[in-house]
């Protein structure tokens, strides 16, 4: 100001004076300053701007895990889908006795189907943090529906598809397969995951609790069917021997216990003791094994049943609920191994626990006996319409008269909440594979034919027994062998197998086999549990 001041008072020309002050170092230096100054701020804006982009975390804030977690964190996850206008594409479905809420069906084509994140059978856990256990499945959906344009986060449990398999396999011995060293072998009753079902002949599986996480190739059910005909079509002149599938037996052809008089079995007069129990039907069996004629009473039901014609079975992990009925045990062994007295110690020692159903008989009652406690006296024509109707699980002949086990009578144990205990022949395996049913197999074993000698001819424990029954030393080798080729068709089937050498052991066993299959969770077929899953 000073300056200007006295520019003014020398009169000086004003634009000399306006150039003389624009170009004053000191105006120079105070512009380069300022410039540099609010360079400085834009730099360090700039940077920190960067620097917050950077930072700054733009993946989606995930719900918090829910407390409980499964064991298996492998059939864990939680999926992110982002809604547009089109619907999900997925139906849902209740539990209506735990609340579960899971995935029923992916509609092909929608969203969910497209995302591949969804597939049915998952079980739903919590939809974008809200639990949906017990809600109803309107409310879930519109909770699906809710959050068009934002993301949407799904906890899901899945449960991978098992099959048990039931057949055993070689691929080495398989000329049909494309390449040997990539196939995978099993036997019957391995659990297998079948990862890729893609190619028509040839599936992709693993073997679950195996060493190797390495898949393998096995051949597909339409495969299996092929080699089915061309089995049948070559017989007699060549078998495959890569595949061993259960083939229909006729009774008589697995039981060879060698020959015995029915004076040596109990006489089933003296048998009044034995209220409830298919003594004569086993006497009627023992009869037929020695003989070894094929029976054409030993099942109500088909045996030829078709697994034989699947190579595996899917299979789901099951845990019985308190308000189930129990699980039917049956109890299967060749005869003579002693599946009568295990039976009717177990029910002896707790009959408010186990029970056994009351049989169907032609014959006519005895003195003492009562309707519908020893048997149910029924004519012939009774016994005959029963038959017709598939009213028996197994039914069989004995000095000309009829013997059977109904449905009915143990569907009547079960529903008084008794655990049911039957012993079956193997081949009528199908006629208790049902649903409602759920069956717990117990195969019983014999021991080393040494032991069984030991064992079984101790007159000691004998005098204790309750069926008392000679034994001839070619028996023990017969009730092996029959045992080896009972286990090798039908192993598939079987929970359980019990080594039936020390009897109080082997009590102790069964008890403990028939509480595991009661109140631990356990493989069934998923035919009999799909409906209430889903
Ligand atoms: N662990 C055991 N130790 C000694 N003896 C046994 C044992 N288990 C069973 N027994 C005896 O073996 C005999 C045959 O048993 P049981 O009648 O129960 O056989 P099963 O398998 O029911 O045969 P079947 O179907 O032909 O009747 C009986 O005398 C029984 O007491």
């Amino acid at each position: 100001v000073e300056e200007v001041r006295l520019s003014i008072d020398r009169d000086t020309n004003g634009a000399d004076l306006l150039y003389g002050l624009l170009s004053a170092p000191w105006l120079f230096l105070f512009y380069y300053l300022f410039y540099y100054h609010l360079l400085c701020i834009s730099l360090q804006a700039l940077l920190s701007a960067y620097d917050s982009v950077a930072q700054r975390d733009y993946g989606p804030v995930l719900p918090p895990l829910p407390d409980k977690l499964p064991d298996n964190e492998e059939a864990m996850r939680i999926v992110c889908l982002m809604k547009n206008k089109q619907p999900l594409g997925v139906t849902i479905r209740k539990n209506e006795r735990t609340g579960n809420i899971f995935i029923a069906r992916v509609i092909h084509g929608g969203l969910a189907d497209r995302s591949g994140l969804l597939h049915p059978g998952d079980k739903l856990v919590e939809v974008n943090g809200q639990k949906v256990r017990g809600l109803q499945p309107e409310r879930v959906i519109q909770m699906l529906v809710k959050s068009r344009l934002k993301p949407l986060f799904v906890f899901l449990i899945t449960f991978p598809t098992l099959f048990q398999a039931m057949v055993d396999y070689s691929p080495l011995q398989d000329p049909a397969i494309p390449c040997p060293d990539a196939g995978m072998p099993f036997s019957k009753g391995d659990l297998l995951e079948i990862v890729d079902q893609r190619d028509i002949r040839w599936w992709q599986a693993r073997k679950l609790h195996s060493a190797s996480l390495c898949c393998g190739l096995i051949p597909s059910t339409n495969q299996f069917r092929y080699k089915q005909r061309e089995l049948w079509w070559s017989q007699p002149y060549q078998a495959h021997t890569c595949i061993r599938p259960c083939i229909c037996v006729v009774l008589g052809e697995c039981n060879s216990l060698c020959s015995k008089g029915e004076e040596e079995i109990m006489d089933e007069n003296k048998c009044i003791e034995t209220v409830g129990f298919r003594y004569s039907l086993r006497v009627w069996r023992r009869k037929s094994y020695s003989k070894r004629k094929p029976s054409c009473y030993s099942c109500g039901v088909s045996s030829c049943h078709s697994t034989s014609a699947t190579i595996c079975e899917e299979v789901l992990h099951y845990q019985r609920h308190i308000d189930d009925p129990p699980r039917l045990i049956v109890l299967i062994g060749p005869s003579g191994v002693g599946v009568n007295e295990l039976r009717r110690r177990l029910i002896k020692i707790n009959p408010n626990t186990y029970q056994g159903p009351i049989s169907y008989t032609t014959r006519s009652q005895k003195m003492g006996e009562k309707n519908g406690r020893e048997y149910h006296f029924v004519t012939k024509d009774v016994f005959a319409y029963m038959v017709v109707n598939h009213k028996f699980l197994e039914y069989g002949e004995h000095n000309g008269h009829m013997y059977g086990t109904s449905l009915d009578s143990v569907k009547d144990v079960l529903d008084n909440g008794k655990i049911c205990v039957i012993d079956l022949e193997p081949h009528c395996i199908h006629s208790v594979r049902t649903k409602k049913l759920k069956p717990y197999i117990i195969f019983v074993r014999p021991p080393s034919p040494a032991r069984m000698r030991q064992t079984r001819k101790d007159p000691h424990f004998l005098a204790n027994s309750y069926i008392k029954r000679c034994f001839h030393d070619k028996d023990f080798e017969a009730i092996e062998e029959a045992s080896r080729t009972m286990e090798a068709k039908y192993r598939q089937y079987f929970d359980c197998v019990i080594v039936n050498d020390d009897l109080q052991d082997s009590c102790m066993d069964l008890f403990t086999a028939i509480q595991h299959a009661q109140e631990e969770p356990q493989w069934i077929p998923a035919s009999w549990f799909a409906p209430d899953h889903l």
